[in-house]
């Protein structure tokens, strides 16, 4: 607008007619420059975000803050302020969310709305009970001093006793009653307190268990989900209930170098991107939400900015050829190979749970 303000100034008060036909010349690219970068921003606006079931809008890109420990509120606060992240992802059993509470009040200071964000958080095992969600969601709200929450998923399909080991021992673990938790999940959508629910972690056979149960449909399931880890299976039952899968550890968390796979060092290189960006963009081209941890305020923007490119299909098919498949989360909580826990092994997505 400015840019044709300035144009139609020039028209207007010019003399010379060569210095008029240089100026209207330099002020058209400036207007064209002006117009690519607004339907850029507009085209990433676009692709920023995907629509759940409830028709709520969710960002295909957040920031993880498992581990972020003292680190949280900066990083919270730069991810929202400095680099344009509108999701944080977080949970009761990281420990952090008073941190990420004050971050939050800190950018909404800063001018960023309410609204404009989607905040994730998880109910843990120990709370995993019908009588302890309310109660357990309530605590959530007052660490992250919100009124109410975008995303409450269950974070494991597993009940533990209060005071359970870190991590978990057999005598820890409690009957699960998925069908009771869900309905008290359910209640707090319609108390207003949460827009939208979910679920992590949950093998194939639970996801169907629970669509069998439900009044509201889980708008969410989040799961592992990486080029060493494509969970196909788990993706493609949830895109069929059209359930929005939202993909954890996408770096391959701390256990996997991923960022060295030499397919993923080759599509980077040929793009021009950076390794991160990389596995984040292949995971949003599955048309899952990504949430990237970090702390670092450079790699934060880095892994925000994958947007306006693609993966060709060719390079998007060698990362998802990676022979080697396994899961970083499981073995060291005890959740893998247990009796109770959802999965047999490192590679099992069906579950035992009904075997
Ligand atoms: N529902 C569930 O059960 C689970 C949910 N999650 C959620 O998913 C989020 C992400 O998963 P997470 O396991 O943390 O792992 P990620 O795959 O996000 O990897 C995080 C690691 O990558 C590093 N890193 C981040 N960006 C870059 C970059 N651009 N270049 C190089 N290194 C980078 C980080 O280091 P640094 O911080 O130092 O930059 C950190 O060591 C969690 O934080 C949590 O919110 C995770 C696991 C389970
Ligand atoms: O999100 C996660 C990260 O931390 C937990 C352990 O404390 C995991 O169980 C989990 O799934």
């Amino acid at each position: 607008m400015q840019a044709e303000r300035n144009l139609g100034r020039v028209m207007a008060t010019a003399h010379d007619p060569l210095s008029v036909i240089h100026e209207v010349r330099q002020q058209q690219q400036q207007l064209s420059v002006i117009q690519e970068v607004q339907q850029q921003k507009e085209h990433a606006e676009a692709q920023y975000y995907f629509t759940l079931l409830s028709g709520h809008k969710i960002p295909s890109v957040g920031l993880g803050t498992w581990r972020s420990g003292s680190f949280t509120a900066k990083a919270v606060f730069t991810a929202i302020v400095q680099a344009g992240y509108r999701h944080v992802d977080t949970a009761q059993e990281y420990g952090i969310q008073e941190e990420v509470g004050k971050a939050l009040k800190a950018a909404m200071q800063a001018g960023i709305k309410r609204e404009e964000l989607v905040i994730a958080s998880k109910l843990w095992c120990t709370d995993s009970a019908p009588d302890k969600v309310k109660p357990a969601l309530l605590k959530t709200l007052k660490e992250l001093e919100l009124e109410d929450l975008d995303l409450f998923l269950i974070h494991w399909p597993i009940s533990l006793k209060n005071g359970a080991h870190k991590p978990p021992e057999p005598g820890d673990v409690l009957e699960f009653d998925m069908e009771g938790v869900w309905k008290e999940m359910e209640n707090l959508v319609r108390d207003g307190l949460v827009k939208d629910i979910g679920v992590c972690n949950f093998t194939v056979k639970q996801i169907n268990r629970l669509l069998e149960c439900a009044h509201i449909k889980p708008a969410v399931c989040q799961i592992e989900m990486h080029p060493g880890w494509r969970n196909d299976k788990m993706l493609q039952v949830c895109k069929k209930h059209g359930i929005h899968v939202m993909a954890f550890s996408p770096l391959g968390s701390t256990k996997r170098d991923l960022m060295h796979e030499p397919v993923v060092t080759k599509v980077a290189n040929k793009l021009n991107k950076t390794p991160a960006q990389v596995l984040i963009r292949w995971g949003i081209q599955r048309g899952a939400t990504v949430i990237p941890k970090s702390i670092h305020k450079e790699r934060i923007i880095e892994n925000i900015q994958v947007f306006n490119w693609k993966i060709p299909e060719e390079d998007f098919q060698a990362l998802s050829s990676i022979k080697d498949q396994w899961r970083t989360m499981g073995g060291e909580i005890l959740f893998v190979n247990e009796k109770h826990g959802p999965y047999k092994n490192a590679t099992d997505v069906w579950g035992d749970d009904e075997d």
